[in-house]
């Protein structure tokens, strides 16, 4: 697995950033791909352990993109329902999230990517769900986030923005090699939570950042006081 990032041109635009990123990612080997996903899949288990979230969404990968498709048959085992995103039929590049279970069909977006087919399937609105698994192309420790270009997640999250604090929980997933020093931000960006790579689980803040290392159980006891203290907002019950 490749952990250091060749240096970026300090003031690449977001164009040439994404262009690069995206060819690092595309460039790591069938053996490194696995490699990752199978590391990438004990974190999550590990996050997803002492998290009371109980709606999760996540996607399918494409070019290059680390896989999180072994923890979706994890995430089931313990109970947790799984969401993929759907572009939205109406509203101009948004995302709906339906549920991903064995029997889902599916059949491939306007950008050659698996989603549910059928849209009377069950589903929720992104702020009905707890945790959001996202897909990106550069990240760096303050939680920004380059994406494909479309802007689907921002548009999707905007309500973050003036509610960091609420769910969903952002978390991007990542090689490695997709982290660059200091993104540009724009200001439609929403910031993400947390970043999981094979290695790490970095919790972003927008100043600073504090980067795990350790093992986790030296914090799971402090971990979930925290939960417990702030509570888990729950969100409606809206459910088809
Ligand atoms: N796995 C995954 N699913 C996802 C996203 C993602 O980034 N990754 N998205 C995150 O927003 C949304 C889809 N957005 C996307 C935007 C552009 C391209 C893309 O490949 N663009 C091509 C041109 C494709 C074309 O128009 O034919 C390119 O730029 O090369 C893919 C997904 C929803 N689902
Ligand atoms: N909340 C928003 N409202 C309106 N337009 C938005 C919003 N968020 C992003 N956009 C538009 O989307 C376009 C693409 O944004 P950006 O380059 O940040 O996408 P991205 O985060 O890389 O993509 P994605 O989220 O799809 O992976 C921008 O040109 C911006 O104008």
């Amino acid at each position: 697995m490749k952990s250091i990032a060749p240096p970026l041109p300090a003031r690449a635009d977001r164009k040439s950033l994404r262009r690069e990123l995206r060819r690092r990612r595309r460039a790591l080997s069938p053996s490194e791909q696995r490699i990752a996903a199978r590391a990438l899949t004990r974190q999550l288990i590990l996050h997803f352990g002492h998290s009371r979230a109980r709606h999760v969404g996540l996607y399918l990968p494409n070019d290059g993109e680390i896989d999180p498709r072994a923890f979706i048959a994890e995430a089931r085992r313990r109970d947790l329902h799984v969401y993929l995103p759907v572009l939205h039929p109406i509203l101009g590049n948004q995302l709906w999230f339906y549920r991903f279970d064995v029997d889902t069909k599916l059949r491939p977006n306007r950008f050659g990517i698996s989603e549910p087919a059928d849209r009377n399937g069950p589903k929720r609105p992104p702020w009905a769900l707890d945790a959001v698994l996202m897909p990106l192309v550069g990240f760096d420790r303050q939680g920004g986030r380059l994406g494909m270009g479309g802007g689907f997640y921002d548009r999707t999250f905007a309500f973050k923005r003036l509610a960091p604090q609420r769910p969903p929980a952002l978390i991007g997933l990542a090689h490695e090699v997709q982290q660059v020093e200091s993104l540009p931000m724009a200001s439609w960006d929403v910031p993400m939570d947390a970043v999981i790579t094979p290695a790490r689980h970095l919790a972003c803040k927008p100043r600073g950042v504090i980067e795990r290392t350790q093992p986790r159980a030296v914090f799971f006891g402090r971990y979930r006081l925290a939960n417990r203290r702030h509570g888990r907002q729950r969100t409606s019950g809206w459910m088809r």
